[in-house]
């Protein structure tokens, strides 16, 4: 007993001032390191929130965003939390009844009200952009477009969210929002890589744009949106092509064969066995047919299918116009298109399509794409119906045009050829986000992607954290050390007396 109290005596770290030290030393440096994590918490990771409707031709969808709030001005950071699909046609069908347009959106709506937090909703921006239907809506009936706009824009001024409009977005705007989209969650942009070019193709129209070398937009200036983003500048080449979306361009197929008001037809884009009695009216009420309507038709015309790519193909490239070109060189219909140049994403009605067909894989040679979508177009109807008994009877009588569309556009309409259809990717989403117009749109509106690079500190967090606490350890050592004249004398070996 004696020898354990002479031991702890004579053991220097059992004296009073040298425990005070240690214990003011620790405290210090977890005092320390503490205000370091603490003042550099990403401001206890509260988040913002951004809700986009995008209104389609053929649907409605809403899209939550979410962002830490410190990042507000930073980058690569906003994700997509939600989506929900609008029941029901989109907006511009509602042209005979604009307050159902508005109901419409409730229950998606709701959603994001339970989706965002409470406290953050009166914050939260919402925009609603229109793309082609309302395009052709207010070509064909501007006043009931307008009042449509005014039933949705009343309907959502009744949320607890900050409602910045609704509005028309241009066919130029589409094309360029997505294209940021597609770069700016691939990270291209605040890293200055080479970027992506988007192809989005939706119900009434359909938009090309790519980053090309040799276009300034000195040849053809409507087709150029100048960017400057985190300090890079882009030269985008952009180009919506109206009534070149599926929907339209089926019309157009259908109307090039109904130009004699028949009774029937014979589709080779339909498979054999495919028959349905449609209406006249219907198929002509767009403008981009309805100036083709027969002179004398009867009411309806039975619709049959053959099943037959290379016929259908004929057909859907008497839809396109190659013959004049006033530039140095053109896509269709006269529209300049430079030289195609890197990556593409090709998404929306590009990936619902190719994604039922199988063919998302263009690694496959295009010459074999061709040969399994000409298979697909040739089985029969009854065989197509057993083997996809749930897929919407529309979606799935149309997926052998639309496959055969879709192939016409890229090679005939855009020039891709078997050297460059690889470059192309069918994608749905990047990064858990849904490639399209609408996350590109809430980042410019909200002035969320600088103009020039921000200034980044000089080391991630983690690393300065660590950098601190080293540091507070050293100079914790250097302390006691410094204390050496006052330690109290001790031998070397512990003394046992
Ligand atoms: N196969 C398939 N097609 C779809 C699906 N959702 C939308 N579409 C089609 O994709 C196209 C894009 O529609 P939308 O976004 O409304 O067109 P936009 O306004 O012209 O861009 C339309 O032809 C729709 O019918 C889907 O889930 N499956």
């Amino acid at each position: 007993m004696s020898t354990q109290r002479e031991m702890k005596e004579k053991n220097p770290w059992h004296r009073p001032v040298t425990i005070i030290i240690t214990v003011i030393g620790v405290i210090a440096i977890v005092a320390l390191v503490t205000v370091a994590v603490l003042q550099n918490w990403p401001l206890s990771q509260k988040y913002k929130y951004g809700i986009v409707l995008d209104a389609g031709s053929s649907h409605t969808a809403l899209y939550i965003y979410e962002w830490p709030a410190e990042k507000d001005n930073n980058t690569g950071r906003v994700e997509q939390t939600h989506s929900c699909t609008v029941k029901g046609p989109g907006i511009s069908s509602y042209a005979s009844a604009p307050q159902k347009a508005g109901e419409s959106l409730t229950e998606c709506m709701q959603e994001a009200v339970h989706r965002v937090p409470k406290k953050r909703h009166h914050e939260t921006p919402l925009y609603l952009g229109a793309t082609a239907g309302m395009r052709l809506l207010n070509v064909q009936n501007s006043s009931a477009s307008n009042k449509v706009f005014q039933a949705v824009d009343e309907a959502l001024r009744e949320f607890p969210f900050a409602f910045q409009g609704a509005r028309i977005l241009s066919g130029q705007e589409e094309g360029a929002f997505g294209w940021v989209t597609v770069n700016y969650l691939d990270d291209r942009l605040r890293q200055g890589l080479e970027t992506n070019g988007a192809l989005d193709l939706g119900g009434a129209s359909t938009q090309i744009s790519f980053v090309s070398s040799n276009y300034d937009g000195s040849e053809s200036p409507s087709n150029s949106v100048n960017f400057r983003l985190y300090g890079n500048d882009y030269n985008l080449y952009t180009h919506s092509f109206l009534c070149y979306g599926k929907d339209q361009a089926l019309r157009m197929t259908l109307a090039q064969q109904t130009r004699s008001g028949p009774t029937s037809i014979l589709d080779p884009c339909f498979h054999d066995g495919y028959s349905e009695t449609k209406e006249y009216s219907k198929l002509y009420d767009s403008p981009c047919v309805s100036d083709r309507k027969p002179q004398e038709a009867p009411s309806t015309y039975i619709h049959t299918g053959k099943g037959n790519f290379h016929q259908c193909q004929e057909i859907v490239k008497s839809v396109f116009n190659f013959t004049h070109c006033q530039y140095s060189q053109c896509s269709f219909n006269g529209i300049f298109q430079p030289h195609l140049q890197g990556p593409f994403g090709a998404f929306s009605a590009y990936y619902f399509v190719m994604n039922f067909l199988k063919l998302t894989n263009t690694s496959i040679p295009l010459e074999q794409v061709k040969e399994k979508l000409a298979h697909y177009c040739a089985t029969p109807w009854t065989q197509i119906q057993k083997q996809y008994p749930n897929v919407k009877h529309k979606y799935l009588a149309e997926y052998c045009f639309s496959g055969t569309y879709i192939l016409t556009l890229l090679t005939e309409g855009y020039n891709f050829t078997s050297e460059s259809y690889p470059n192309i990717k069918f994608i749905k989403e990047i990064k858990g986000s849904d490639a399209g117009w609408t996350l590109g749109y809430m980042l410019n509106l909200t002035n969320m992607i600088p103009a020039e690079a921000p200034d980044s500190p000089p080391l991630p967090h983690a690393g300065y954290i660590s950098i601190v606490t080293v540091i507070a350890v050293l100079l914790f050592v250097l302390f006691i050390l410094s204390m050496r004249p006052f330690w109290p004398q001790c031998s070397k070996e512990p003394q046992i007396i």
